[in-house]
């Protein structure tokens, strides 16, 4: 599997599925606007808190802390490829160059935490202020970070966003990964997964066609139970037709709240 990440694409992988048509907030049924609110629900519903948050596989995206970066105070960014982590220290250090502008979605999430649209600066402040560390990570280690990176304890809390599905041959291997991640979750430390359902390949890059292990909603379910978490929540998101754009094969997109036990 590391073999097709070696030409992976963080800008094209961003044009891909972070600007239009897929990411669109002026369309009612865009699945941004609705990843971004799963997210503030799970961060602010009152269960999730502690000091240290991880993001499992950032790849070169923001947007899945941008909520929870309001809950703790110490967030670790996590990827397999140095030229994601690169994207990620290009956007930290704030001088400009990076390959997407986040702006519409540090906007969308202040107007979800009831803050006016001017004020995603303060909010791009308070994520680089909590941005700890950008590591590597590996899901098929039972290790899947450096000794020492995390508190004795392990982590209050996990995000992890389209990566296990992308990078698993098959389902046993999608269970092993989220056994491995939970290893670094403390016990009763929450999980926020979002994945593809139905997703077979995606392309990372021009001609860079990435195999995914397809997944069904009770696959998502049996897996979690059996790699040790207990299901909060987990909501769905069917995939317009007109959102097949040829990136990939996805159908539609799962949000899964778990605790581990
Ligand atoms: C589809 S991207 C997801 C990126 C981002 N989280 C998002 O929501 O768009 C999958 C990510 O998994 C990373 N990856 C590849 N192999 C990995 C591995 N063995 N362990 C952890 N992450 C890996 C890739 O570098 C890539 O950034
Ligand atoms: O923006 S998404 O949430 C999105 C975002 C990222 C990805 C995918 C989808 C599907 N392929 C993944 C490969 F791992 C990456 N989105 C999913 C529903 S339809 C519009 C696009």
């Amino acid at each position: 599997m590391a073999a097709c990440y070696q030409k992976f694409d963080p800008a094209a992988y961003l044009q891909y599925n972070y600007t239009p048509p897929r990411a669109d907030f002026a369309r009612k049924d865009s699945i941004v606007p609705w990843k971004l609110a799963c997210l503030h629900r799970a961060f602010t519903e009152g269960d999730v808190s502690g000091e240290l948050l991880v993001d499992i596989g950032s790849g070169p995206t923001l947007y899945q802390v941008m909520s929870g970066c309001e809950v703790f105070n110490k967030l670790i960014l996590t990827d397999f490829l140095e030229v994601n982590r690169q994207e990620l220290r290009c956007w930290l250090q704030n001088e400009g160059g990076c390959s997407l502008d986040w702006t519409p979605y540090l906007e969308h999430v202040c107007k979800l935490e009831g803050k006016r649209p001017s004020a995603w600066k303060e909010k791009a402040g308070r994520l680089r202020h909590v941005i700890s560390d950008i590591l590597p990570v590996d899901v098929h280690c039972s290790q899947p970070l450096a000794p020492e990176t995390l508190p004795l304890a392990g982590a209050d809390c996990l995000v992890s966003c389209f990566c296990l599905e992308s990078v698993s041959p098959d389902l046993p291997a999608f269970t092993r990964a989220l056994g491995h991640i939970g290893k670094l979750l403390r016990p009763g430390g929450h999980l926020l997964l979002i994945g593809a359902l139905g997703e077979s390949y995606y392309f990372g890059g021009p001609g860079v066609r990435i195999p995914v292990v397809p997944l069904n909603e009770a696959q998502v379910c049996d897996s979690l139970k059996e790699s040790g978490y207990t299901l909060i929540r987990l909501e769905v998101y069917t995939l317009p037709q007109d959102m097949q754009v040829g990136v990939d094969d996805v159908t539609g997109v799962f949000f899964a709240k778990a605790k581990k036990e």
